[in-house]
């Protein structure tokens, strides 16, 4: 990326960041309502112009530079606010808001920064699905990777009426035995994440040139990590699937490669893969 979209990419990513500690790291105990209420207001300062520290300067640097909502920046602190209070998910449907609050939202955060390109002849509604897709993608395959840590925390972040339909409950995820009602779950659950990196892939081609290869290599080597569950027969309970340096680094001039390629050529690509 050139490095004014770089810095801005980080300002975002570090605020992204420390909203997630403020439930997953060392204090989380202390985590309230109020403190997530605390951190809201002081979003709102930043794209004021009144930061409270100079990582909240670096954001509010980037929110005046580029043409960024702060819409998604509310939107995520209110899927921490679920991570507090919501242990089970009934139905996709609730799992989708969930992941639209933490990692879709990354999507609609960075596209103002990223840029379209100015060669793209697609809808301003077709990057920011792709964006968003991203996103799901990502943080559903998070999910998955996790559920034996998550469970362990007492975390189901499984939709339980899919789970019921496939003869599966509560104590299965907390007993963590990979069998065959086990991986036919989880060949649905990777089949649906991968159709959300499909459509994130109509939108990758659509972004500026210099900021297409990052965006390639992020979906090229998280989605390698549903091939790494399979590879592991579906142990996602003992197992933490990781993608190896050796394949992350082949990743890289695919993702070049394909960050060059035009928007139609995508597509044939897309169909011989
Ligand atoms: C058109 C098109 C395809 C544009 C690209 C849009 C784009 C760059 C999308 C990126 C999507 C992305 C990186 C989503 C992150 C999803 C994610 C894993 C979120 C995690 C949430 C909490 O989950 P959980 O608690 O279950 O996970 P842990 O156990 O804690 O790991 C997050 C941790 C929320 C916080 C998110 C971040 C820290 C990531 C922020 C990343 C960026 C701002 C950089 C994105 C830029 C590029 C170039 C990839
Ligand atoms: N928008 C931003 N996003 C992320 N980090 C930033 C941002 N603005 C500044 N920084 C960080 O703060 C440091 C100091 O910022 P400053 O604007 O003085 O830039 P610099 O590195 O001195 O470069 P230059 O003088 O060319 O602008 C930067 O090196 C960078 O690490
Ligand atoms: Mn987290």
């Amino acid at each position: 990326m050139t490095p004014e979209r770089r810095r801005a990419i980080w300002a975002i990513y570090v605020w992204c960041r420390r909203t997630d500690e403020l439930v997953d790291g060392p204090n989380a105990s202390h985590m309230s309502a109020l403190a997530l209420d605390r951190w809201e207001s002081r979003l709102e300062d930043a794209f004021a112009g009144r930061p409270y520290d100079m990582l909240d300067a670096a954001l509010a640097h980037t929110v005046a530079a580029f043409p960024v909502d702060i819409q998604p920046f509310r939107d995520m602190i209110q899927g921490m606010r679920l991570d507090l209070t919501k242990p089970r998910y009934g139905t996709f449907d609730e799992l989708y808001l969930y992941c639209y609050y933490v990692a879709g939202t990354v999507g609609l955060m960075t596209v103002p920064v990223m840029g379209i390109s100015p060669d793209s002849t697609a809808a301003t509604e077709t990057v920011y699905r792709g964006a968003l897709a991203l996103g799901l993608a990502n943080q559903l395959t998070n999910i998955l990777r996790d559920v034996g840590e998550d469970a362990r925390r007492g975390r189901i972040y499984l939709p339980l009426d899919e789970l019921e339909m496939a003869g599966l409950s509560e104590d299965d995820i907390f007993s963590g035995r990979v069998t065959d009602r086990w991986r036919g779950f989880m060949r649905g659950q990777i089949t649906r994440a991968r159709a959300f990196f499909r459509q994130a892939e109509e939108g990758a081609a659509e972004l500026n040139q210099e900021s297409r290869w990052p965006v390639w290599a992020s979906l090229l080597l998280y989605r390698q990590i549903l091939d790494e569950i399979e590879a592991n027969d579906y142990n996602n309970f003992t197992k933490r699937a990781y993608v190896p340096k050796a394949k992350k680094i082949v990743a890289l001039p695919k993702a070049y490669y394909r960050s060059l390629m035009l928007p139609s050529s995508q597509r044939h690509f897309s169909s011989l893969t």
